[in-house]
């Protein structure tokens, strides 16, 4: 039986100056899947979403997404970049930002009935729908992280990226972003950038390490040797038991 990738990197090169930011990167990610992307800050972590949208085009190799190139498969693949550009104290509604992701180049400016019941639709998805008519500006740190998740899940994706989507918020927060992210994964293909491999590690079946070559790991290889490799010397030990098979994955 064929195996369904929605990610398929087959000798990827790109360099933004003659120096390769990412060598030779070979990658597969699963239909279904939910993997990470870590490594050291510069490691090329974003570059490597932005190949995925087809928002940079490598130098050499190959990138399927969906089964089609990364400019077709765009309108297919929700992503939440790394900061968003919205000012925070910009005044939109927690609606006008969900409809953000609704917008298509040409489109008009206005939104349809059937834009507004989507969007909707999303925030009922992270659990913010009676919070539709606020103030964006007005909401907290983790509030303001489940509505860009909205903003992103708003073009119906069957893969979402998310650009460091626990960032600026405190650790009850993450967990319900974690619980959140796993519901959505009976859904669609995750994969997600983080710094914060204790968050990775109780979520995600694999862990793609990138420091411009890639590797790909089980979370069950993850241990201080490998961290120590992932982000040099001086790193923060995470400790976690974790186990991988065909069946999914439990914690020990
Ligand atoms: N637009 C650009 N022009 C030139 N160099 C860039 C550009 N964007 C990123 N770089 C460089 O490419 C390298 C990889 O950057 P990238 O943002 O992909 O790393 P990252 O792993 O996401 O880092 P971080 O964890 O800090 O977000 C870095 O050395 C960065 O300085």
């Amino acid at each position: 039986m064929s195996i369904d990738y929605d990610i398929e990197l087959d000798g990827v090169t790109f360099g933004y100056t003659r120096q390769p930011v990412l060598n030779n990167v070979r990658l597969q990610v699963e239909k279904g899947e939910f993997a990470s992307i870590v490594g050291p800050n510069g490691g090329g972590k974003t570059t490597l979403l932005k190949l995925m949208l087809g928002l940079l085009k490598p130098d050499a190799g190959s990138i399927t997404m969906l089964g089609t190139t990364p400019e077709k498969a765009r309108l297919k693949i929700g992503y939440m970049p790394q900061y968003s550009h919205l000012d925070p104290q910009f005044p939109v509604t927690v609606m006008d930002v969900v409809l953000m992701g609704r917008m298509r180049k040409g489109a008009m400016l206005w939104h349809s009935k059937k834009d507004r019941d989507a969007a909707m639709e999303c925030l009922e998805e992270v659990q913010l729908s009676p919070m539709a008519h606020h103030m964006y500006s007005a909401l907290s740190g983790g509030q303001k992280q489940r509505v860009l998740i909205a903003r992103a899940l708003a073009c119906k994706p069957e893969l979402l990226l998310l650009d460091e989507p626990t960032s600026n918020v405190d650790p009850e927060v993450q967990q319900s972003l974690f619980d959140m992210l796993q519901k959505l994964n009976e859904k669609m293909t995750i994969l997600l950038v983080s710094h914060d491999l204790g968050f990775v590690s109780q979520v995600v079946k694999s862990v793609i390490c990138v420091s411009r070559e890639l590797v790909v790991h089980p979370t069950s290889e993850l241990n201080g040797t490998l961290i120590k490799e992932i982000y040099g010397g001086d790193c923060r030990l995470v400790r976690h038991d974790h186990r991988c098979s065909e069946g999914g994955h439990c914690h020990d």
